[in-house]
C-alpha cells in the first residue's frame, strides 16, 4: 500500500499535467477559432505546429483550387495567424460587403507598410482615425461626378494611344502604360507634369512601384514573420534607400504644385485640392505628399493592365469584337469617334469591359483585409484578427454566377430586359470600406480606351505569333506578358483615321 502511494502521487501529477496541457490546448484552439462554439471554416490540412505552407506561385489560383475542394470560404493557418479565403460571389457579398465595418482594417505590413512607407501609404493604413481622414479626402475628390472634370485629360491621352499605335503598333503595351501613367500623373499633379515614358520622374515612379509590389507578395518577406529583422541594418538598408528615394520624389512633386499654386499657375489636380484644403482635411504635409504619391502606385499599373486585357480579349475573340463593332457602327457611325457622352448608349462596350475585368482580373488575389471582431457566418466563425482575402480569381470563376466561367462571353452581362445586369457585379475594385476610391476614374479610362480602340481598329492575332491568353506575370497586379496584336484601321484609310483623331481632342 505504502509502496503504491508514490505511484498514485505520480499518476495524479501526470493527470494534472495532462489536464493542464488539454486546457492550454483548448485555450489556444479557442483563441484561434475566436469563437468557442463555432469552428473555423474548413481548409487543407497543415503541419501541427507550422500550419499551412503558402503556395509560392499562382497563389490566387491555388487558393481557388482549394475553394473548389473545401468550400466557398476556407481557412489556412500560417504559423500563429489565421488566413481566410473567400472564393464565391455570394459569400463575398455576405462577408466582405455586409461586414465591411469589421473588415475595414489591414493586417500589419512590416516591409511595405512600416519600412517602405512609414505608415503613410493609404492602401496599407490600418483602420482608425488616420485612415478615415485619408479616405474622406480621396473619396471626396474622386467621386463619380467630380472626376468628370478629368474627362479632357482622359480623352486626349486615349487619342494619343490611337496615334501611338498607328506609329508603332508593336509597342501597344507600352502605349497603354503611358496612357495610365500620364492620366494619373495629371490627375494627381496637374497638366505641367512630365508624362513622357522616359522622363526621370516616370522612370523612378515605376521603379518604386516594382519595389512596392515585390515587398507586398504574401509570404515573400521574412520580416513579416520575424519583425525584429527590421532593426537589422544590413537587412533593412535597401528598403531604407528605396524609402528615401520615394519620399524625395513625392515631396518634389507636391512641392512643384505648391510653387505653381503660389504663382497662380496651378491647374486643377488632386495635389492642388490637398494643398488648398489642408486645414479642412487635417492632413500633415507628409501625409499629403504620400497620399498623392501613392495614387500613382494604386492607379497606374492597374489601369494599364485593364487596357492591355481589352486588346488581348478583342484579338482572341473576334466574334465578341464583331458585336461591339456592329453597335459602334449603328450608334456612332464612322465619321466621328465615341466620347463619354455615348456611354449610356454603348451597352455592348459596357458588357465587353465588365467581361474583361472578370475574365482576367487585374488583381487576382485582391488585397488583404483584417477582421477586428469575430464574424460568425453560417456554421463557422471568422475570428477576430484573421487576415481575410476576397480572392478575385476564385470569385470570377464562380460557376453559379458566371456559368462556363472560363469562356469570354460579354453577353452574360445582359438581363432579360436587354439592360446590363447589376446583380452580377464582379468585385474588380475590392470590397466594403476599402473599395478602390479610383474606380470611377478607372472605369472611365477603360471605357474611353475600349470604345476608341474598337472604333478605330480591327484587332486581330498575328498568325505568326499567337497570343497565349493565360500568359500573365504572377504578382499583386497580374500584368499580361508581352504579346503581339495587329491593328487594322476600320475607317477608310489610315490618313483619314489620323484626321479624325486630330480633330477629336480639339478644343479641350
Ligand atoms: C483598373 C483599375 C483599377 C483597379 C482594378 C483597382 C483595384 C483596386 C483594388 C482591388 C483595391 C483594394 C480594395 C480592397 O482592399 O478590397 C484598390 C485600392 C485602391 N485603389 Fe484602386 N484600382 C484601379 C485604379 C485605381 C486608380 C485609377 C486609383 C487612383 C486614382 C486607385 C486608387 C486606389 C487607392 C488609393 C486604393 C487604396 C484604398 C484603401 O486601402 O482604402 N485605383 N484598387
Amino acid at each position: 500500500m505504502f509502496q503504491l502511494l508514490p505511484d498514485v502521487a505520480f499518476q495524479a501529477k501526470a493527470l494534472a499535467a495532462l489536464l493542464a496541457l488539454v486546457l492550454a490546448g483548448s485555450a489556444v484552439r479557442a483563441k484561434l477559432k475566436g469563437n468557442p462554439r463555432l469552428p473555423l471554416p474548413p481548409g487543407p490540412p497543415g503541419h501541427w505546429l507550422l500550419g499551412n505552407a503558402l503556395p509560392r506561385v499562382n497563389q490566387s489560383q491555388q487558393f481557388a483550387a482549394w475553394v473548389n475542394q473545401y468550400g466557398p470560404v476556407i481557412s489556412l493557418r500560417i504559423g500563429p495567424k489565421i488566413m481566410i479565403i473567400i472564393g464565391r460571389h455570394r459569400e463575398s457579398v455576405d462577408i466582405m460587403e455586409k461586414e465591411g465595418g469589421v473588415l475595414a482594417d489591414r493586417p500589419r505590413s512590416v516591409a511595405a507598410g512600416e519600412m517602405l512607407s512609414r505608415g503613410l501609404r493609404m492602401v496599407l493604413t490600418p483602420a482608425g482615425e488616420q485612415f478615415r481622414r485619408l479616405r474622406r479626402v480621396v473619396h471626396t475628390h474622386l467621386q463619380a461626378k467630380a472626376v468628370e472634370s478629368y474627362g479632357p485629360i482622359q480623352i486626349q491621352a486615349a487619342r494619343d494611344v490611337i496615334l501611338d499605335i498607328l506609329n508603332d503598333p508593336k509597342r501597344h503595351q507600352a502605349h497603354a502604360n503611358r496612357y495610365a501613367a500620364s492620366v494619373i500623373l495629371r490627375v494627381t499633379y496637374g497638366k505641367s507634369t512630365p508624362t513622357a515614358t522616359d522622363a526621370p520622374e516616370i522612370v523612378t515612379i515605376h521603379k518604386m512601384l516594382k519595389h512596392f509590389q515585390m515587398l507586398m507578395r504574401p509570404g515573400a518577406m521574412l520580416v513579416e514573420k520575424y519583425p525584429i529583422l527590421k532593426y537589422v541594418p544590413f537587412y533593412a538598408s535597401s528598403i531604407e534607400t528605396w524609402r528615401q528615394e520615394e519620399s524625395k520624389l513625392y515631396h518634389d512633386q507636391l512641392g512643384r504644385v505648391a510653387r505653381e499654386l503660389g504663382m497662380g499657375e496651378a491647374g486643377p489636380s488632386f495635389g492642388r485640392y490637398l494643398l488648398e484644403n489642408q486645414n479642412t482635411h487635417k492632413l500633415s504635409y507628409e501625409e499629403m505628399a504620400y497620399l498623392a504619391g501613392s495614387l500613382f502606385g494604386a492607379g497606374s499599373d492597374t489601369t494599364a493592365v485593364a487596357i492591355m486585357v481589352v486588346v488581348m480579349a478583342a484579338a482572341c475573340h473576334p466574334e465578341a469584337q464583331d458585336i461591339v463593332q456592329d453597335e459602334l457602327d449603328n450608334i456612332i457611325g464612322r465619321d466621328r469617334a465615341p466620347t463619354f457622352d455615348d456611354y449610356d448608349t454603348l451597352l455592348q462596350i459596357q458588357a465587353f469591359m465588365l467581361e474583361c475585368l472578370r475574365w482576367r482580373p487585374v488583381t487576382t488575389l485582391g488585397f488583404a483585409h483584417r477582421s477586428t471582431a469575430d464574424i460568425p457566418y453560417k456554421d463557422f466563425c471568422i475570428p477576430k484578427g484573421a487576415i481575410v482575402f476576397g480572392n478575385h480569381w476564385a470569385i470570377s470563376r464562380d460557376p453559379e454566377v458566371y456559368p462556363n466561367p472560363d469562356k469570354f462571353d460579354p453577353q452574360r452581362w445582359f438581363g432579360s430586359d436587354g439592360g446590363v445586369r447589376d446583380d452580377l457585379k464582379f468585385p474588380s475594385f475590392g470590397f466594403g470600406r476599402r473599395i478602390c476610391p479610383g474606380r470611377h476614374i478607372a472605369n472611365r479610362s477603360i471605357f474611353i480606351n475600349t470604345a476608341l480602340l474598337l472604333w478605330s481598329f480591327r484587332i486581330t492575332q498575328d498568325p505568326n505569333s499567337p497570343i497565349d491568353d493565360t500568359g500573365f506575370v504572377d504578382g499583386v497586379i497580374a500584368h499580361p506578358k508581352p504579346f503581339e496584336a495587329c491593328f487594322t484601321p476600320r475607317i477608310a484609310d489610315e490618313a483619314h483615321l489620323r484626321e479624325v483623331m486630330a480633330k477629336y481632342a480639339e478644343g479641350l
